[in-house]
């Protein structure tokens, strides 16, 4: 840490002419999760509402496992912390730095679980907003008690709308919106019926679940943000800038697209728009495929292809020729075909933002943490245009079909450039294939077989020769190294 500087507090904020922290605004706004996503994103957006808009709300911030380290961070600064947005915005270059100060309480729910409960008896609460990865919304079998905090997120979303319907006797207007930011598909709908299995599991009564579906909101969303959180690399450098030191240093592309499903209603009261943000109240599904194809399935690629090839970041990633151009004509010549017509332009558009926004210069968003789960990733990210491409033409994508391969071998390759982060049980199955594989062909191809049926199709279907061509990369790769393998694709594509 550079000697001579200060701490990020209100303090500093005010002899930096920069202290915003200074408003009283009640908290409207309860939020599980503290990680760098939700800060660089949702307290963002209601920094930027309480500056541009009538929002006038802050949050009642609740740290989501026991493991949580940020609850202190943020004490130690008075709930502030720094959000440097960089990139390229309308082809000019933006270097934004705000001191958020959105956050106006923390609580560790395991050692103050009785604070949390008061929060929801503030009659201004009205929203919940989470972030608590994919791995938060799971139902957890548990046991309630009123004192102590359920460990699941779902069972504490649960046990404190459970207190603010008791302690406002059931009153139909004191029910919450809720806003889930997690990334799965139908996320509202999804924590609402892991929810509604809890208070099956609680033995809790009926008018409390009619309340719930009276009164109470679970809304879908799509996040879309790229956050790659405290830059470690030049901490040193932006606090010397900042002229502070801050612990929880922020830094995340301008980019942000929120969409949002819920009723109308809801629109009135969070005025994103009146703040200028990018945020829609419509049905998902076409923004969703388009990010989960065309950003999150070429990030998953470029994070097991890249990491095999040395590479760190997906900014080193596209200054590869090579790489670009297996990721442009993976989407351009092979997920796109999957789309129905009036879609395409779309497409075209979105995948020019796409790759305007991993070249962003001044970003340096790691592929080790992008890796994280990239087996699960993959199926649900990129697996499903193999399939669609399959099932249209019947015939197989080859660069999609050497990203399987690539995969494959991401959870072989001995070399250790890298440190595999996934599931227990995926390290696990790979590591027993490994450990007793031949070398041969046939075991390979019955490997892939078993895996596609089993996992990734989760049903048989002959699928032709994909799985031998996905064998044959697979084969390449380990005889002569992922860069030639891939100039060789690369070669036969131009042919
Ligand atoms: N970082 C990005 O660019 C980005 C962009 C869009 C969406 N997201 C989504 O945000 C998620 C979090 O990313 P982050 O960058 O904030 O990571 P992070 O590690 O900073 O934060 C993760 C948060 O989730 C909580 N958490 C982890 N496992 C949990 C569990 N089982 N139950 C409850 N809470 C749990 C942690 O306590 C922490 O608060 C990712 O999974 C991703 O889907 C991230
Ligand atoms: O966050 P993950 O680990 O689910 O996926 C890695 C990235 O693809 C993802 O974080 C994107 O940057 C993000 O989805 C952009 O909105």
């Amino acid at each position: 840490m550079t000697e001579k500087l200060l701490y990020l507090n209100i303090e500093t904020s005010k002899q930096l002419d920069q202290a915003n922290g200074l408003n009283d605004y009640p908290e409207k706004v309860i939020q599980i999760g503290d990680g760098n996503f939700i800060r660089g994103f949702i307290d963002w957006m209601i920094f930027e509402m309480n500056q541009k808009s009538n929002f006038g709300g802050k949050i009642a911030s609740i740290q989501s496992t026991p493991r949580g380290k940020n609850v202190p961070k943020l004490n130690r600064q008075d709930k502030l912390f720094t959000l440097i947005l960089r990139g390229i915005e309308n082809g000019k270059t933006v270097n934004r730095k705000h001191i958020i100060d959105s956050i106006n309480k923390t609580i560790n729910p395991y050692t103050n679980w009785e604070d949390v409960l008061k929060i929801v008896e503030q009659l201004e609460i009205e929203f919940l907003f989470s972030n608590t990865t994919e791995a938060g919304i799971r139902y957890e079998k548990e046991d309630y008690s009123e004192d102590v905090s359920p460990l699941s997120f779902p069972g504490k979303v649960v046990a404190l709308l459970y207190h603010r319907y008791v302690h406002f006797n059931g009153d139909k207007d004191k029910g919450l919106i809720i806003i889930p930011c997690e990334l799965i598909e139908n996320n509202g709908e999804e924590l609402k019926r892991i929810c509604l299995k809890i208070i099956e599991d609680w033995e809790l009564s009926n008018s409390f679940i009619h309340w719930i579906e009276e009164a109470c909101v679970f809304c879908n969303t799509l996040v879309d943000r790229i956050v790659p959180g405290y830059p470690k690399e030049e901490d040193q450098q932006l606090f010397n800038l900042l002229g502070y030191y801050d612990e929880l240093l922020t830094v995340a592309e301008p980019y942000h697209l929120f969409v949002i499903e819920g009723p109308s209603s809801i629109e009135t009261k969070l005025p994103f728009k009146q703040a200028g943000l990018n945020v829609y109240f419509d049905k998902i599904s076409s923004y969703r495929e388009l990010k989960i194809k065309f950003l999150n399935g070429p990030h998953t690629m470029l994070a097991t292809i890249g990491l095999l090839i040395g590479i760190k970041t997906v900014r080193e990633g596209m200054e590869d020729y090579l790489l670009i151009s297996f990721i442009n004509k993976t989407l351009m010549e092979e997920i796109m075909t999957t789309l129905p017509y009036s879609e395409k332009e779309k497409a075209r558009a979105y995948i020019k933002q796409t790759f305007d926004r991993f070249a962003n210069p001044f970003l340096n968003h790691r592929l080790i943490n992008i890796s994280l789960n990239s087996y699960s990733k993959f199926k649900t990210r990129v697996w499903p245009s193999i399939y669609e491409y399959w099932t249209k033409f019947g015939e197989n994508p080859k660069r999609l079909t050497f990203a399987f391969a690539s995969l494959l071998y991401f959870y072989k390759d001995e070399r250790k450039n890298y440190e595999i982060k996934d599931d227990i049980h995926v390290i696990h199955k790979f590591h027993q294939f490994y450990s007793e594989f031949d070398n041969s062909k046939e075991t390979l191809v019955a490997f892939i077989r078993n895996l596609i049926h089993e996992e990734f199709l989760e049903r048989v279907e002959d699928l032709g020769n994909l799985y031998e061509a996905i064998a044959d990369d697979f084969m390449r790769i380990d005889r002569e190294g992922i860069k030639s393998a891939l100039l060789k694709l690369e070669e036969e594509g131009d042919l």
